[in-house]
């Protein structure tokens, strides 16, 4: 089994996979929803997220700096730093509003500092080029991002093409479900029913309540 099937299967015995009725950050209705936050419980699984993700970055252009969209990505992009010996960013979720008044913080040169953006679930990739605006507004160079999983939303590659940052995913919720499936974990009416909800009829699936990011 590979690297990526074993860390689908650990995911999801730990609790990271939930079945219900979902908003999404979007405003999409879906009756999945992927908590990686649980991950923080789980220090191996976070290594192996992170073993997973030094192979990607090895094949990329040198990285000067690492920055995680909060807040999972936050203790990944440190142990990548850390591992990898590139330094990192954060840009915080509001502008601090005392002391130095930072909404970046760390060092980068404006025009100088190549940035790889780290983020833990994709749906739109709103919070991505959210990310990579501010960034592009110090004058952080930004043109890939690394996402842990796609949930294959379809108008998300546009979004972050327009945007000019090219996008790696480590699983797929395709993926991700066909190993569910293939494990027993799920019904095959199961991953039928969610197969649509990262499809093209992905904003038609269900909610009865509401879970916001
Ligand atoms: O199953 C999910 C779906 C989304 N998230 C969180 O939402 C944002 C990504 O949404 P975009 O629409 O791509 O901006 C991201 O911060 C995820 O943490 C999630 O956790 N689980």
């Amino acid at each position: 089994m590979g690297k990526e099937s074993e860390l689908i299967l650990a995911l999801f015995d730990v609790g990271a996979v939930k079945f219900g009725s979902f908003m999404l950050k979007s405003g999409i209705q879906s009756p999945i929803y992927f908590d990686l936050r649980v991950i923080i419980s789980h220090p191996k699984l976070m290594e192996t997220i992170c073993e997973i993700l030094e192979d990607v970055v090895g094949g990329l252009k040198p990285t000067d700096v690492i920055c995680g969209v909060p807040y999972t990505a936050l203790p990944l992009a440190t142990i990548l730093s850390v591992r990898q010996n590139i330094p990192m960013i954060i840009k915080r979720k509001e502008q601090k509003e005392y002391g130095t008044g930072k909404l970046i913080e760390g060092e980068y040169t404006e025009g100088q500092t190549n940035c790889l953006i780290l983020e833990d679930v994709l749906t739109t990739g709103s919070s991505i080029v959210d990310t990579a605006l501010v960034l592009r507004d110090h004058g952080i160079l930004v043109g890939t991002a690394i996402v842990v999983l796609n949930r294959n939303y379809p108008a998300a590659d546009e979004n972050l093409m327009k945007h000019g940052i090219s996008l790696i995913s480590l699983i797929k919720v395709d993926e991700f479900l066909e190993v569910l499936f293939t494990s027993g974990r799920i019904t095959k009416d199961r991953r039928l029913e969610l197969t649509f909800c990262g499809g093209p009829n992905h904003s038609t699936c269900s909610a009865r309540e509401a879970t916001k990011d």
